[in-house]
Order: structure tokens, then sequence, then C-alpha cells
């Protein structure tokens, strides 16, 4: 038989969640009644309807079923004798859209291409971590929205925390990420069109918690299309990068993504030209397998520097620190990335 003394003491260990004390000593517990296999409780909280109380109250019905009781009756009421911070709130009012008001120092770069597959997201990350190498605050926006890849491709298994209505963003590298890839279910396609998606990036800066960043990247989706546009509309200060590869028809569609931001009076940083070239181990040759110069040519027409010319290569795979497509920065292309970010620092201070 269940009694009043044992139900206090099955509840002497659960914190009162804006107390940081007991429930039990912190008086949080109103009333108590019991009968037959029933627990019924009015708990006083300084706060209610928050995420807090769902997770108190979760713990207070675990506790109480697992001393075999059969039926859990709560109910909470505002207590007002006490005041408390409610970090839910707290975070709210604390984490405003700041990346995006007018005195925000932080520099938007978004990472374009003409065509899908020429190593867009590769770039984003790596000159991401690049710039976080070289002591940069770094974000990285995957809003590939339709094509995310940037999770995978830097090994990133856990999933952004969520507080409130505040979503934390994940660290890899030291770079904050943040991807549509964290919001749906088992990799499932996303079809959302047109506002939504706008909608959905509008999201990724107002309810993340970036903090203070010095640069935020972000992987555009392939093309001219929505994204690259609401990204231009709602960054008016947001810079670019265009990836290409050296063959002719890549570096003519990549001018198009080039003439646009040019026409919507973004920067263009610079050209960064992605497979390059081949260079053999044993005798340093360079072969040219997708055609050469064509990222160069690009810039030249464009009038922008390019930013570098990347061979092809992969990074070492570590079974213990999985992320396939993050170069060491003592790998010959990781130390290519380091080159240019230093040269996005240079061109962005
Ligand atoms: N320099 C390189 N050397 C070898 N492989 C590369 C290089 N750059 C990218 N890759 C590989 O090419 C493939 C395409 O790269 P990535 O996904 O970055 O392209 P993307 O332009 O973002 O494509 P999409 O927009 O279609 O997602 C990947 O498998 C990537 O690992």
């Amino acid at each position: 038989m269940l009694t009043e003394e044992k139900v206090i003491e099955l509840l002497g260990p659960i914190q009162d969640p804006y107390l940081h004390k007991s429930m039990v000593d912190s008086g949080s517990i109103r009333e108590l009644k019991i009968k037959e296999g029933y627990v019924g409780l009015k708990i006083g909280l300084a706060h209610t309807g928050t995420p807090e109380q769902m997770q108190l109250q979760q713990q207070i019905v675990q506790v109480l079923k697992n001393a075999g009781v059969e039926s859990v009756g709560l109910r909470f009421e505002k207590r007002d004798d006490i005041t408390a911070v409610n970090p839910s709130e707290a975070a709210t009012q604390s984490a405003p859209t700041t990346l995006l008001s007018e005195n925000s120092k932080t520099q938007f770069i978004a990472i374009a291409s003409g065509k899908g597959g020429v190593g867009k997201s590769t770039v984003s990350v790596n000159l991401a971590v690049a710039l976080a190498r070289l002591g940069k605050k770094v974000g990285l926006i995957d809003a590939d929205i339709y094509g995310f890849s940037v999770p995978d491709m830097m090994g990133i298994t856990e999933r952004p925390k969520v507080k409130g209505d505040r979503i934390f963003p994940v660290e890899r590298f030291d770079v904050k990420v943040i991807s549509m890839a964290f919001f749906v279910e088992d990799n499932a396609p996303v079809i959302w069109r047109g506002p939504m998606l706008g909608k959905m990036l509008m999201n990724f800066f107002s309810e993340v918690e970036w903090g203070d960043l010095d640069y935020v990247l972000l992987d555009l989706p392939p093309g001219t299309g929505d994204v690259a546009l609401d990204v231009h509309k709602m960054l008016p200060k947001c810079k670019e990068v265009i990836v290409t590869t050296p063959h002719a028809t890549a570096a003519f569609v990549a001018a198009r993504a080039g003439t646009m931001a040019i026409k919507t009076n973004h920067e263009v940083l610079g050209i960064v030209e992605n497979m390059s070239y081949f260079q053999s181990g044993s005798t340093g040759e360079k072969e040219y397998v997708f055609g050469k110069d064509g990222g160069k040519r690009l810039a030249e027409e464009l009038n922008v520097p390019l930013l570098g010319q990347i061979p092809l290569g992969q990074p070492e795979i570590k079974e213990d620190d999985f992320a396939p497509s993050v170069y060491e920065q003592t790998h010959p292309i990781g130390e290519h990335y380091i080159q240019m970010a230093k040269k996005i620092i240079d061109k962005t201070n």
C-alpha cells in the first residue's frame, strides 16, 4: 500500500526545474491524493505550459509508475510566491536575429554553382573548416534544401539540440552547422515549394541560436532558382563564391550564377575552380582530366579573382573520426583551402 510518505520519498530526488532543488523541499507539491492505484498531485511552478513542465511531468509519471502506481493525475498551477527565470523565454529574448540586424558584423558568403556535381558542397564544407582553422567563428547553412549533403560530408551523426523554441546548431570541426537534413525523417525527399522554402531559410536565421559569428557560409542549391534568389533578397549584403570545374560548359553555366549575383548587386568574391587537374603522385605531372582553365576564363569574364584551382583528390578516411569530405589541414588539398580562406579573409576585411 502506497503511503503519502512513500510518494514524498519517491519524489524527493526530482528537482523543481526553475528553483533547481528538490520539488519536495521547494514546496512545489501543493496537493497529494492517494486512492487505490491512483496518485493525484497538484504542482506549483514558477512557469507553466513550458517544455520544462513537460519534462517534469514525464519524470514524475515515470517514477510513480515504476513504483507500481497504476494511474497518475497531475495538475500544474503557476506559483506567484516565487520568481525564477524561464530559460525558454530567456533564450527567445536573448536570441534575436542579430545575424541579420543592420549593424551585424557577420559576413555572409553564398557558395553557388551553375550546375550540380561540380563540388559546391565540398567547397562550402572545406572553406568553412579552413576559416575556422584560421581562428574565425564560422556557421554553415546547408541551404541546398533538396540535395542536402553537408551533415554526411562532415560525418555529423547528431541532431541539433532544441531548448524551448530555440535550435542549437551542431558543431563539427569548430563550425556550427544547420541543414535541412536535420529536420526530415529518414532522408525523406523534400517536396516543399516556393514560399515554404523561403520560410525554412528564414527559420534558419531566426530560430537558430548561432551566437556571435564572423562568417556564415551558405551552400546554395545548384543553378539560379528560387532559393538562390531568396537568399539574395533576404541577405542584401551577402557575397558570393562561384564554383565550377575547368570544363568549358560548366564554366559557361556558372557564368549565369555570376551574372545573377552581379545584377542583384551582390559582390562576387571570386571563382573556385574545382577538379582542376589530377597530379601524379610519382612524377608530379598534371593531367587536365576535365579540360583546362575554364574557371580562370570565367574569372576574367566576370572580372573577379580566381580564388584557387583545386586538384582531384580524396581526403584521408579515418575510422575513428569519419568525415568523408573534409580534407586534413596537412593534406595538399587542405592547404589549398587554407590559402583560399586567407584570400577570403583579406577580401572581406
Ligand atoms: N576535388 C575533388 N576531387 C575529387 N572528388 C571531388 C572533388 N570535389 C568534389 N568531389 C566529389 O564530387 C562529388 C560531387 O561533389 P559535391 O556533392 O560537393 O558537388 P555539388 O556541386 O555540391 O553537387 P550537388 O549540388 O549536385 O549536390 C562528390 O562525390 C565529391 O566527393
